[in-house]
């Protein structure tokens, strides 16, 4: 039964940890993985690729209906892997230029309501841990346990510089933090589906905690609500 799924939502900015947080719980579930800002970011690297600008609704609309996308489940040791239209992408969707133009085509309503379905559909069972922007406001309303994950934005614009330095050319702290303060402006201020946390997220502010300590609490959680059987 494809809709009893229980789902955990995990919305928060950029670098907050919603990702990482979100694999590891899964796995230790069992449960799917749904990646949300990884679609966002393959539309935003397919219409670089197709020469489609970052404006064009109608085409970018078209593009994601048809986004030829394949999400390779973890292994032992190895992360999710993201195949588009034949090539493997998991790397190359990660720059915070990705990062930037996938915040832009996020904004525009068409472009999310064509991607709308394509994240419902990952709710199968035995459940689903979501992480993004809108999962518990829009696209998974009814979760049974949203976390709203922050993080101040130098925390944040930190552990960024040291997931990437050493990876990417010219990565600098300072522009990192002015990239993730753009997008956080775009993300929450734009008028679809905007980032804020829904009325009955449980709220949790990671400066100061280790990943393990942010699990530690998700977990005491999904045992006192009984979600996990
Ligand atoms: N509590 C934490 N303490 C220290 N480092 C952390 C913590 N949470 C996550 N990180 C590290 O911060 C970096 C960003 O984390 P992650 O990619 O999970 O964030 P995110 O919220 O999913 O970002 P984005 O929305 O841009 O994908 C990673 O290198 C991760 O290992
Ligand atoms: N549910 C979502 C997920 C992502 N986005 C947009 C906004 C982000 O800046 C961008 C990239 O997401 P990330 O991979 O950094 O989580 O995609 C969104 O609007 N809604």
């Amino acid at each position: 039964m494809k809709n009893i799924a229980p789902v955990i939502t995990i919305d928060g900015p950029s670098g907050s940890g919603k990702g990482t947080v979100a694999g590891i719980l899964a796995k230790r579930l069992g449960w799917n993985l749904l990646d949300s800002g990884a679609l966002y970011r393959l539309l935003a690297f397919a219409a670089h690729n197709h020469g489609v600008d970052l404006t064009n609704e109608e085409l970018l609309k078209t593009l994601a209906a048809h986004l030829d996308v394949q999400f390779i489940a973890a292994t032992d040791g190895q992360l999710q892997r993201i195949i588009l239209e034949g090539d493997e992408v998991s790397d190359v969707i990660r720059t915070e230029s990705v990062g930037s133009g996938a915040s832009q085509v996020a904004a525009l309503p068409a472009v999310r309501e064509a991607l709308l379905q394509r994240q419902r559909a990952f709710q199968e069972a035995p459940g689903l841990v979501a992480d993004g922007r809108d999962m518990g406001t829009v696209v998974f309303p009814t979760a049974p346990l949203k976390i709203f994950l922050t993080a101040s934005a130098e925390e944040r614009a930190r552990r960024r510089y040291l997931q990437l330095k050493g990876k990417v050319e010219g990565v600098s702290l300072s522009s990192l933090l002015d990239e993730i303060r753009a997008r956080d402006e775009r993300d929450t201020q734009r008028a679809v589906a905007p980032l804020k946390p829904a009325a009955d997220a449980i709220q949790l502010d990671s400066t100061e905690l280790s990943i393990d300590q942010v699990l530690e609490r998700i977990m005491s959680e999904i045992a006192n609500r009984d979600i996990a059987g």
